[in-house]
Parts: structure tokens; C-alpha cells; sequence
């Protein structure tokens, strides 16, 4: 399609003719082109911002609240007030972009559905292009699938839509601008916006995102650049994107009033994205020899950094008018064992019941299975009310030191160590092979749990504290001598796809090399 293309616009991907009619004509093309030539640089500095402030945290420097911005976080300012549509968000399933999971997702009972092209979802040439086509059919209200004997299509009342573009730090390698990668976050935004975003209007709803891994107001700020930019071009009302950016990094967390201020006409709330918050904590202080975090399993969100993250969170944003929304539990039903179901089943309550008493306005669910048991302890907490917004908590006060108590420490044990390999090495597979989220025992993993496993597992080689409870060191031997094992194990539970022979060697590599990959998917990506 070389010769349709706006100037210095190339693809290196085959483009299917629905795609090319569809998704990257010339137009839709041309706002990506516009975008990236303004934006691309201050993209780059960004990145490059952050890797120098890695430096900085790797030598022993440790975040605070920003002394410039301390006007902000003492103003009195609220954000824009909100359409009819994102009022009330008490439950939001959120899943990959495939077409069955789209209208599953719609039709869920769920208030609101984050459709994602990020943590769940393998970013592969297919899996983008489809996902445009199934969105847009979708806000049509024209999708349909029949498969395997059955026939989906949309119901009356479906919930509202929210899309997640990839973060600061993925590339789309397939589509290069004056011979550069364009930014992936970018590229999803703008060829959703083309396409859908007058089409919502008229529906009566609006473009919606959920802005991902973002470590600092600044990087908020181009997303709001880009969403000015992007109302003018299209001919739509300034305001008129609104914005959901997941507190995810450690860095965000010292800079909550900070986002939503610089997005205040654009923004959704923010919400508590606990699995790469998690990732990042261990990222960010993955040199310091007195940090060193538990089994995976036991950092959950009663720790007490994850509990000074999740109310400070909320604290902030119902002190700006803005929804506060939870994350996701990774527990999901578990169809072959009603007894494991029910304590499944039986998390999940505990987890949104948490969440609703301490004043969230709603919270994520990963399975269109978990949808009513996580509305009925919203409901029972607000009842008819579509938020609790007016829920302030100035009782909660969160310092830095406690943003920074990074307990439990223990234990580390064999058990979970051999976990996060096995999950490791299984993920990746199935990522390499297009799906970005899977079932691995009984849990639901993504590149955000994912990412909590490769890093303990480099972060444990490194650590003086990296020990297990029996007193071995963990050693990169150790863990050399344990993938074979639970590779077999992986092939023998899921089958024998040679991705996960691939999968075990980047996993290898990935945590017994020096460097530390600053995301698993930038690896990955080049594989695909
Ligand atoms: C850290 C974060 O970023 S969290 C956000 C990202 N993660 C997610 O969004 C999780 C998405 N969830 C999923 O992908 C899946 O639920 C999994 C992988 C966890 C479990 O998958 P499976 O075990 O295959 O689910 P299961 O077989 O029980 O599915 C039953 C039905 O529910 C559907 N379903 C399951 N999850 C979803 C979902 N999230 N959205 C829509 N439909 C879904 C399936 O398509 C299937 O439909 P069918 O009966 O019509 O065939
Ligand atoms: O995106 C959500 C998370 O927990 O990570
Ligand atoms: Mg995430």
C-alpha cells in the first residue's frame, strides 16, 4: 500500500485490505504522522529522563515529594467535572482486545470495560490491526462472532468503554515516520481517535483511555499535549478525551496530584494499578542491599507500602473531585475444583470489600465471572449512589517513609522461587506465541504480574538477602539448574510450542545477566 501513504510515512508489516480500507488510511495515518513529528522528541527526552533517574535511584538516591510543585498539591483545584457516562464505574472488567473477549467484556454486567492493548495483550502486527477493527465495530454496535456453535453479539445495555494504549516506553517497529519507529502508545491513540472518537460522541459517550506506566507529571503533560492537539485536529471539544492514568510506578506515586492536575481537563481518575506498582518498587531499588521483597505471593495489598500506595491514592483523588478506582485481584473462578472456587471467589469479596470501605469509587475484575460478586460489595457499600466521590479522607496521612516501607521480607523459599521461573518461562511463552494473558495456576497472568516474577528472580541472584528460608543463597547456578525442571513442567501442563524453549532462554538470560531489562517486552518484542 506504499503508494496511498502520506510522505515519509513506510510499513513494513503486510497490510490486509480491511486494514488498509479501515484502519490506516491515508488520513488516520497523516494524524499519527502530525503526532509523532511534534511529540516524538519530548517522547525520547522522557525516556531518557527516566533511565538517568534509574542512575540516580541506583546509587542510592530515594524519592520524595517534588519541592517545585508543592503549589500544586497545596491548591484548591478540582478536576473537570466528568460526563453522565463515567460516573458511575463500580465494577470495570478489562481484557485484550480479541474479538470474543470484546463483546464478552460488553456484555459482562460490568459498569465499565478497559479493552487493552498493553499488559494483556501481545502486541503482535495482528493482534493491533484486529483489535482497531473489533473497536470500531464494536462502538458501531456491528460486531458479531459465531464460534465453535455459538453466535456473539452486543446486548442492549453493554458498559462503557475504555481503551488502554502501550506506554511511553513501547515502539510499533511496523510503521516507521521519516525512517523512525513510531511510539506505540501513539499509534493506538491516534488511529482510535481517527476512527471512533465522533463516532462516541454521537452515541452519546466519548474517547476514553487508560494511560499506562507513566513515572511522572511531566510524562502526563504529553499525553495532555497530544490530547489537545488531537481535539483541534479532529474538529471535537476541547475536554472532550477523558483520561483514567494508572498509578503504577513508584515514581507516580510521589506525583499523584501532580497528574492529575496537569490532565484536570482531561482526566478520569486515577487508578491503582497494584501489579507493575509492585514491579516497579522492585525495579527502582533493585540495587539497594537492604531491599529485598518476599515469595511474590505473600506482597499483597495489605503490605504496608501497598497499603500508604492505595489510600493515599485515594485520598488524592477524591480531594480533586476524580475517581478513585481499584486494581485487579489476579484471582479468577476456578472451574474444576468448586472447593479452590469458593476461596477464589471468597478473595475477590475481600479484596473489593477492602477497597469499597476504605471510600473507592469502583475497582478491576479480570473474568466476566467475577463481575457480580465484585458489584455486590461495591453496592453494598453505596448502595444507589453511582460514586463516593464525596468520601474525603483527610484522616489519611501517607509520608515518603511509608511509601517506602518495603515489607515483607520474608520468606523466600524454594517454592517460590521455582514459581516465579515457572511463570516466567510460561508467560513468555505464550506471549511469543500472541496471547498476552493466561490462566497459570489458577491465576491470571499479564506482562505486569509477569514482570514481578523475572525481577525477584534477577533481583534475588543479586541481593545479599536473596537467601532462602533454608539458608541457600540464591545463585544464578541455582536458578540455571532449576529452568530445565519447571520448563518440563510448563510443557507438560500446556503443551510442548517451541516458544517455551525460547521462552526459558530469554527468561535465562533475563535474569542472570548483569544488565536489568527495564521492561520484558522490549526483548520480547524483537521476537515477534
Ligand atoms: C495487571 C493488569 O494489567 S490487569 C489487566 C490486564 N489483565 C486482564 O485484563 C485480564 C483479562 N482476563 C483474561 O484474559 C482471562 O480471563 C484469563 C486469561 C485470566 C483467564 O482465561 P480463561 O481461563 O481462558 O477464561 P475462561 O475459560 O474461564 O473463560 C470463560 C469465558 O469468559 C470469557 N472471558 C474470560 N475473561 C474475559 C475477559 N476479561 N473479558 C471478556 N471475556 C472474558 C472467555 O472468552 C470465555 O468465553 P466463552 O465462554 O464465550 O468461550
Ligand atoms: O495495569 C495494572 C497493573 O496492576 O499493572
Ligand atoms: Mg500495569
Amino acid at each position: 500500500m506504499s503508494n496511498q501513504l502520506p510522505e515519509g510515512i513506510q510499513i513494513t508489516a503486510p497490510v490486509a485490505d480491511a486494514v488498509a480500507s479501515r484502519v490506516l488510511t491515508p488520513e488516520a495515518l497523516a494524524l499519527v504522522a502530525q503526532l509523532h513529528r511534534k511529540y516524538e522528541g519530548r517522547r525520547q527526552e522522557l525516556l531518557a529522563a527516566r533511565a538517568e533517574r534509574t542512575k540516580r535511584l541506583d546509587a542510592g538516591e530515594r524519592p520524595d515529594f517534588l519541592e517545585e510543585t508543592a503549589d500544586v498539591r497545596a491548591g484548591d483545584w478540582t478536576i473537570a467535572p466528568l460526563p453522565a457516562d463515567l460516573q458511575c464505574r463500580r465494577v470495570e472488567i478489562t481484557g485484550p482486545v480479541e474479538r470474543k473477549m470484546v463483546i464478552n467484556a460488553l456484555n459482562s454486567g460490568a459498569d465499565s470495560y478497559m479493552t487493552d492493548f498493553e499488559d494483556s495483550n501481545t502486541p503482535n502486527w495482528d493482534n493491533q490491526m484486529q483489535g482497531q477493527i473489533n473497536l470500531q465495530d464494536a462502538i458501531r454496535r456491528t460486531i458479531s462472532l459465531e464460534q465453535n456453535g455459538k453466535t456473539y453479539k452486543l446486548n442492549d445495555k453493554v458498559a462503557t468503554l475504555l481503551v488502554r494504549p502501550r506506554g511511553w516506553h513501547l515502539d510499533e517497529k511496523h510503521v516507521l515516520i521519516d525512517g523512525k519507529r513510531v511510539s506505540g502508545g501513539i499509534f493506538d491513540f491516534a488511529l482510535y481517535m481517527f476512527h471512533n472518537a465522533k463516532e462516541l460522541i454521537a452515541r452519546g459517550s466519548g474517547p476514553y483511555f487508560y494511560l499506562p506506566k507513566m513515572e511522572s507529571h511531566l510524562e502526563a503533560r504529553l499525553w495532555n499535549d497530544i490530547f489537545k492537539d488531537t481535539q483541534d485536529a479532529l474538529g471535537i471539544p476541547q475536554g472532550t478525551i477523558k483520561a483514567t492514568v494508572l498509578v503504577e510506578t513508584i515514581m507516580a506515586a510521589f506525583e499523584m496530584d501532580e497528574i492529575l492536575y496537569e490532565l484536570r481537563e482531561h482526566s478520569a481518575g486515577l487508578n491503582a494499578g497494584r501489579w507493575d506498582y509492585i514491579f516497579s518498587c522492585i525495579k527502582k531499588f533493585k540495587t539497594d542491599r537492604d531491599f529485598c521483597l518476599a515469595d511474590r505471593a505473600k506482597v499483597t495489598m495489605t503490605a504496608p507500602f501497598m497499603r500508604a500506595y492505595a489510600l493515599l491514592l485515594l485520598k488524592t483523588c477524591h480531594q480533586r473531585n476524580a475517581p478513585a478506582i481499584g486494581g485487579m485481584s489476579a484471582l479468577i473462578p476456578i472451574k474444576s475444583d468448586p472447593e479452590k472456587n469458593e476461596v477464589a471467589m471468597n478473595g475477590i469479596r475481600m479484596d473489593k470489600r477492602r477497597d469499597a470501605t476504605d471510600g473507592y469509587d469502583g475497582g478491576w475484575v479480570a473474568h466476566p465471572g467475577l463481575v457480580q460478586t465484585a458489584m455486590e460489595e461495591f453496592v453494598a457499600v453505596l448502595g444507589d449512589r453511582p460514586n463516593q466521590i464525596d468520601k474525603k479522607r483527610p484522616d489519611v496521612q501517607v509520608s515518603a517513609a511509608d511509601l517506602l516501607n518495603f515489607e515483607p521480607q520474608a520468606p523466600i523459599t524454594e517454592a517460590g522461587l521455582r514459581m516465579n521461573i515457572n511463570v516466567g518461562i510460561h508467560y513468555l511463552g505464550s506471549w511469543l506465541d500472541g496471547n498476552g494473558c493466561v490462566p497459570i495456576h489458577n491465576l491470571m497472568e499479564d506482562a505486569a504480574t509477569a514482570e514481578i516474577s523475572r525481577s525477584q528472580v534477577w533481583q534475588w541472584i543479586r541481593s545479599p538477602k536473596g537467601k532462602l528460608e533454608d539458608g541457600r543463597k540464591v545463585t544464578a547456578e541455582l536458578v540455571r539448574e532449576l529452568i530445565p525442571q519447571e520448563l518440563a513442567k510448563v510443557k507438560a501442563d500446556v503443551g510442548a510450542s517451541p516458544a517455551y524453549d525460547k521462552a526459558a532462554k530469554i527468561f535465562e538470560q533475563m535474569s542472570t545477566q548483569e544488565a536489568f531489562e527495564e521492561f520484558l517486552t522490549l526483548p520480547l518484542y524483537e521476537e515477534i
